[in-house]
This record gives C-alpha cells, sequence and structure tokens, in this order.
C-alpha cells in the first residue's frame, strides 16, 4: 500500500559526461555543438517532465558539474554518479536515493535524450504504467526503452542498453502500447532521430541551438 500522501512520480534521468554524450550525432552536428545539444536535449527533457502535474520530483544522475549545474537551474536535483558503473547502475542509484527519502515513492527512469517530449504525453504514460507493477515504453525504433517504471514496494530493475525492449520484457515488465505518446518515444542518438524530433516539435533549448544550425 501507498503510505505517502503525495502520489506523483519521482522521475530518475541519467545523464553521462557531455564530453562524451550523444556520440553517434557528431556526423550530424559536429564535435563542437554535439556536447551543447546533448544538454540542450536533457534541459528540455527535465523542463517537460517537470511541467507534466503527475510528477513530484526529477532526479538527474550525472557527473559532470557543468550539466547539474545547468539541470538544477531547471528544477531538477542532482545526484552523483557510481563511477564507472554505467548506466543501469546510474538508474538502480537514482531510484535506491528517491526511496531512501519516500520508500512509497512512484518511480520511473527517463532517458535524457527526449527534445520533444510534450507534459501531457507524459502524463498519458504515466496513467498507464500505474496500473501496473512494473511498466515500460519502447523507444520509436521498438528496439530500446524511454521509459521504466516501477510501482511502490517494486525494484526498478533497469534493463536499459541497445535492444532493450526484449530484455523489460523478459524481466516480466509490461509495455505499454498506448497511442499519442510519440514525443515520449522519441529519442535521439543520430542525425535521423533529431529531423523526427524536429517534425513533433523540438523544446526550446533544442531548437534555439540546432535550428540557426540546421536551418
Ligand atoms: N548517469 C549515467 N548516464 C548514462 C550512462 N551511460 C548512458 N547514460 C545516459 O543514458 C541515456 C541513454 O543512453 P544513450 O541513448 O546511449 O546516450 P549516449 O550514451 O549519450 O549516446 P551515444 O554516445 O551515442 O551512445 C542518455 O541520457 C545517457 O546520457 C552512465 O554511465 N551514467
Ligand atoms: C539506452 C538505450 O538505447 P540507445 O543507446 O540506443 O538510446 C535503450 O534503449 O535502452
Amino acid at each position: 500500500m501507498n503510505t505517502d500522501a503525495d502520489d506523483r512520480w519521482s522521475l530518475v534521468v541519467p545523464l553521462k559526461p557531455l564530453a562524451r554524450a550523444k556520440s553517434r550525432l557528431t556526423p550530424s552536428a559536429g564535435a563542437r555543438l554535439r556536447p551543447r545539444l546533448a544538454l540542450a536535449f536533457a534541459e528540455d527533457t527535465v523542463g517537460a517532465a517537470l511541467a507534466c502535474a503527475r510528477v513530484r520530483d526529477v532526479t538527474v544522475v550525472t557527473d559532470d558539474p557543468a550539466a547539474g549545474a545547468a539541470l538544477a537551474a531547471v528544477g531538477a536535483r542532482i545526484e552523483p554518479d557510481v563511477p564507472g558503473a554505467g548506466l543501469n547502475a546510474a538508474l538502480a542509484h537514482g531510484a535506491r536515493v528517491v526511496r531512501r527519502e519516500r520508500p512509497a515513492a512512484r518511480v520511473a527512469a527517463l532517458g535524457a535524450d527526449l527534445p520533444a517530449l510534450r507534459p501531457d504525453e507524459l502524463a498519458r504514460v504515466l496513467d498507464t504504467a500505474r496500473q501496473f507493477p512494473r511498466a515500460f515504453l519502447a523507444d520509436a525504433a521498438e528496439i530500446g526503452t524511454t521509459f521504466l517504471s516501477a510501482a511502490p514496494g517494486v525494484e526498478l530493475e533497469p534493463a536499459f542498453g541497445g535492444p532493450s525492449r526484449l530484455r523489460h520484457l523478459s524481466t516480466g515488465a509490461v509495455e505499454i502500447r498506448s497511442a499519442g505518446v510519440d514525443s515520449v518515444r522519441r529519442d535521439v542518438d543520430t542525425g535521423e532521430d533529431l529531423a523526427a524530433a524536429r517534425a513533433l516539435g523540438l523544446g526550446p533549448r533544442t531548437a534555439a541551438r540546432w535550428l540557426p544550425v540546421a536551418g
């Protein structure tokens, strides 16, 4: 039973140091713009998540001081990474930190690379996720994962990385198949992904960095 009066979600967003983030964007964005775009994606993701009425707080797990400062300014709580342990350890750590303070928290992991994210679409995903102990949303390519949730009392068990859709299915998480959630599925790894996110509508920080360059 959830004994926490506040039933909203706590989101955990992982972010690699910007010097290494979004390496697959280098051919489209160039080496100088790539880290700035990676930060803009994260700022737009966190900004949209915090604008969602179902979200209580967003914890960004990162070891990048500049990104941490910028995302704290957007409203995120910043938690240091587990050195060298990788994405899933970072997510598990973020979820533990949230539940240390609020043991009955509803927790969900969300990629930092969703620059078209819309608060109303995230609300739709969260409302569906509430019905299951663990639930996830596949990325637009139907190969990876952009969102994974755990109800109060349930371990997150993140298994992100590459073809994680099947991995999350195999760990018993329920796949969310709702319509009208394209912006939550639209992660950006490549220039093609960025064009697809642009077609959905980029968030303000990404638009300001990318549109003057892309034309
Ligand atoms: N805190 C933390 N976040 C990570 C780590 N590895 C990946 N991430 C984040 O996990 C999310 C999904 O990773 P990817 O989509 O592969 O992003 P990426 O690693 O920046 O992209 P590539 O360099 O192109 O592989 C992104 O928000 C990354 O910043 C890690 O070791 N620690
Ligand atoms: C991290 C993931 O994939 P990618 O690196 O392709 O975004 C994932 O979808 O689990």
